[in-house]
C-alpha cells in the first residue's frame, strides 16, 4: 500500500519524545512566517503595536533614571539645608509624566493586541477551513490526518496568545539592552552575577515544558475520545438513544476513567515542576540579593551616591524580573513556535486526486456516457477491496440502479462515478476519455449526489435546499420549485415560517422536522442544479409508500435524457431503472433490466420474490 502525503515525515517535523533546546531554537524558524501571517492580517495594527511597544520598552531606564537625579537632588538639598527649587519639581513632574504616559501605551498595547488578536484567529481559522475545502474525502477518513487537522485547529487560541507573547518578547528585550546599558556604565558584572541567578530556573523551566508538550502531543487521540464521550453524553443529537438505551452510566464511567488518567499523568508533572519551581526562584533572589550587598558596600565606601544606589537596585530588580520572564516565555514561546509545526505542515498536506495540468470541459451533452475499465478500489489502511473488476457503460438519458447486499459497494461506486476517491486500479471513462482529464469543479457542477448520510443543517428550509446549488441561494422561484419537485413544498406551507423557518432543535425556533420530511429536504438539492448525472444513494428510504411512488414518478419526469443512478433496497423502485447492476462483495455479478434479469432467475430474482413474498 502506497503511503499517504501525510503519513511522510515533512522535513521540519519536530519528534514529540524528545524535545531539546536544540528543538527549541529550531522551532523559533517557524515565527518569520508566522509573524508574516500577523502582517497580512493587519499591516496597520501590526506596525502601531510595534512602534508603542518600542516606545514603551525605553520608558523604564528613564523612570529609573529621573529617580535617581530626584533622590540626588533630595539628598543634596537635605544636607545642604538649601531652599527647595524648582529643578526638583520639574524632575517630579518629568516622573509623573512618564509613569503617565507608560500607563497609557500600556493600555494602547493590549487594545490594540485584543483586536490584532481576534482577527488573526478569524484569518488562521478562516485559513484552515478554506484549505480543508481542497482535501480529499479519504485523508478526513484517516485517522493520523484528522489528528493533525485537529491540533492546528484548536491551536487558534494558543496562536493568539504566542502574537502578543512574541511583541512582548521583543519589547522585554529591548528594555533590558537600555537598563543593561544602564548597570554596564556602573558595574558591568553585576550583568554577570544576573544571569547567572537566572539560568537555573530558565533551564528548569524548559525542561518541564518538553514533558508537557510531550504529554499533551501524546495524549490527542484519547483527548479526542474524551471529547466524543463528553459530546455523547450532553448533546440533543445523541440524548433520545442514550436514555433509550440507558447508556448514561457507561458513558459517564469511559470519561471518568478517561479524564482521571489525565488528570493523574498531569498531576505528577505539575507538583514536580511546582518544587523545582521554588527552588531556582530561590537561586534568583539569592543573586539579587548578592548584589544588593555589593551596591550597598560600595555607597557605604560613598563610590556611588545614594541615587545611584537606587537606580542600581532598581535596575538590577527589573531585569531580573524581566529576564525571568523573557527566559520563561522564551520556552512558552517556542511551545507555541512547536505548535505553528503542525499548523504549517496541515497546509503542507496536499489533495491526493491531481488535478489535470490542462482539463478538458465537462462535455454537454454526455455523448457515449461513463465507462468502468475495470475498476476496483481500496480504501486506505484498508486490505479489502471494496470494489473489483467493475466494466460496464452508463450510457447517457440511462437510469442505472444498484442493488446488492448491504457491504457490497454500492456507495463505493458511486463516490467513485462522483471522483470524491480515483480507483485503485483500473479507470473510469467519460466520453472515451479518463475522468481525471476532465475539470474537476465543471465535473462537480455536472453530478448531483444525494447521499443517505446527508446532512440535516441547522439553518433555514430555504438554505437547506439552496446546499444544492449554494451561489442560487437567494433564488427563491429556484428554491420553491425545486421543493414542489421533490414534495417539500407541503412541508413548507405547513410551517410557521415558511422557507425562513429554521430547521433542527440546535437553534432557537428551531422546528424538527421526522426523517421522511428531513429526506424530502434533502432530495430538493438534487433539483437545484441542471446536472447532467444524478446520483441519489437511497433517497427515499424514509418515505411513506405513497411518497416514494410519486418522487420517482416525478424523478422520472424530470431526469428525462440525464443520466441517473440510483441505490435502493425497494424493489419497486428499482425496476423503474432502464437497467439494474448487481453488486456482490464490491463485484458485479448481474447487470440486465428487470425483465431480462428476472428471466435468468440469478441472485435478483431471488431477492425480487424475497421480497414481494413479504407482501403477500
Ligand atoms: N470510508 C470507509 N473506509 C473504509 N472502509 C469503508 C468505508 N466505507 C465503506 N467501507 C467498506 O467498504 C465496503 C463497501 O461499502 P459500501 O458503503 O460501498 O457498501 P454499500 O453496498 O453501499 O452498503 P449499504 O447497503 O449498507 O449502504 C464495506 O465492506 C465497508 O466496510
Amino acid at each position: 500500500m502506497s503511503k499517504s502525503r501525510y503519513e511522510q515525515k515533512p522535513k521540519n517535523r519536530i519528534q514529540a519524545s524528545s524535545l531539546t533546546l536544540k528543538d527549541r531554537l529550531a522551532a523559533l524558524k517557524n515565527l518569520p512566517e508566522f509573524l508574516k501571517l500577523v502582517w497580512q492580517t493587519n499591516k496597520w495594527m501590526t506596525l502601531g503595536s510595534s512602534l508603542l511597544r518600542l516606545l514603551r520598552s525605553a520608558i523604564p531606564l528613564a523612570i529609573l533614571y529621573v529617580g535617581k537625579l530626584i533622590i540626588d537632588q533630595v539628598v543634596f538639598l537635605s544636607n545642604h539645608s538649601a531652599e527647595v527649587h524648582n529643578y526638583l519639581w520639574e524632575l517630579i513632574a518629568l516622573e509623573f509624566g512618564l509613569a503617565i504616559f507608560s500607563d497609557a501605551l500600556n493600555r494602547a498595547i493590549i487594545l490594540i493586541d485584543s483586536l490584532l488578536g481576534d482577527l488573526f484567529s478569524n484569518h488562521t481559522s478562516i485559513k484552515i477551513m478554506a484549505h480543508a475545502a481542497t482535501l480529499d474525502l479519504d485523508q478526513f477518513e484517516d485517522s493520523v490526518f484528522y489528528d493533525k487537522m485537529e491540533r492546528a485547529r484548536q491551536q487558534t487560541i494558543g496562536r493568539t496568545i504566542l502574537l502578543s507573547q512574541v511583541m512582548s518578547q521583543i519589547q522585554d528585550m529591548i528594555t533590558i539592552g537600555f537598563l543593561a546599558a544602564g548597570l554596564a556604565v556602573f558595574n558591568p558584572w553585576l550583568i554577570l552575577l544576573l544571569f547567572v541567578a537566572v539560568i537555573p530556573s530558565f533551564l528548569g523551566e524548559s525542561y518541564f515544558n518538553d514533558r508537557t508538550y510531550a504529554l499533551t502531543r501524546g495524549q490527542t487521540p484519547e483527548r479526542r475520545e474524551l471529547d466524543y464521550f463528553r459530546y455523547l453524553g450532553a448533546s440533543d443529537e445523541t440524548a433520545k438513544e442514550v436514555k433509550t438505551f440507558n447508556l448514561s452510566g457507561f458513558i459517564i464511567d469511559r470519561f471518568r476513567t478517561l479524564s482521571n488518567k489525565f488528570y493523574l499523568d498531569n498531576r505528577k508533572l505539575v507538583i514536580r515542576r511546582a518544587s523545582w519551581g521554588t527552588f531556582f526562584s530561590m537561586l534568583g533572589s539569592l543573586g539579587y540579593y548578592s548584589a544588593y550587598v555589593v551596591i550597598i558596600i560600595r555607597t557605604i565606601q560613598g563610590k556611588v551616591t545614594i541615587g545611584e544606589l537606587t537606580f542600581l537596585a532598581g535596575s538590577f530588580r527589573q531585569m531580573r524580573s524581566l529576564l525571568e520572564g523573557v527566559l520563561t516565555r522564551f520556552t512558552s514561546v517556542s511551545q507555541g513556535a512547536i505548535y505553528l509545526s503542525d499548523f504549517f505542515e496541515f497546509f503542507e498536506i496536499k489533495p491526493k486526486i491531481k488535478l489535470s495540468a490542462k482539463p478538458l470541459s465537462f462535455p454537454k451533452p454526455i455523448q457515449t456516457g461513463f465507462t468502468f475499465e475495470d475498476v476496483g478500489f481500496k480504501y486506505l489502511h484498508s486490505e479489502r477491496w471494496a470494489n473489483r473488476h467493475l466494466s460496464f457503460t452508463l450510457k447517457p438519458g440511462e437510469k442505472l440502479a444498484l442493488v446488492g447486499e448491504n457491504g457490497a459497494g454500492k456507495t463505493t461506486l458511486v463516490k467513485l462515478l462522483a471522483r470524491l476517491y480515483d480507483p485503485t486500479e483500473g479507470r473510469i471513462l467519460l466520453d472515451g476519455i479518463d475522468l481525471k482529464e476532465y475539470d474537476l469543479t465543471e465535473l462537480r457542477e455536472n453530478t448531483g449526489v444525494i447521499f443517505q448520510d446527508y446532512l440535516r443543517y441547522q439553518m433555514t428550509l430555504a438554505q437547506n435546499i439552496a446546499a444544492g446549488n449554494i451561489s442560487e441561494k437567494d433564488n427563491r422561484n429556484l428554491i420553491e420549485t425545486s421543493a414542489e419537485q421533490s414534495l417539500a413544498d407541503v412541508l413548507a406551507n405547513r410551517l410557521p415560517e415558511h422557507y425562513d423557518q429554521m430547521l433542527g432543535k440546535r437553534f432557537t425556533n428551531g422546528v424538527e422536522l421526522s426523517g421522511g420530511e428531513w429526506q424530502k429536504v434533502a432530495l430538493a438539492r438534487a433539483y437545484m442544479k441542471d446536472t447532467q448525472l444524478l446520483i441519489l444513494d437511497e433517497p427515499t428510504a424514509a418515505l411513506d409508500a405513497r411518497a416514494e411512488y410519486e418522487v420517482f414518478q416525478r424523478f422520472a419526469e424530470l431526469t428525462h435524457g440525464k443520466s441517473a443512478v440510483l441505490i435502493s433496497h425497494r424493489f419497486s423502485t428499482v425496476r423503474m431503472a432502464d437497467r439494474i447492476l448487481v453488486l456482490d462483495k464490491g463485484e458485479i455479478i448481474e447487470l440486465g433490466s428487470h425483465e431480462e434479469l428476472l428471466q435468468k432467475g440469478g441472485r435478483y430474482a431471488e431477492l425480487f420474490d424475497l421480497q414481494a413474498m413479504g407482501y403477500r
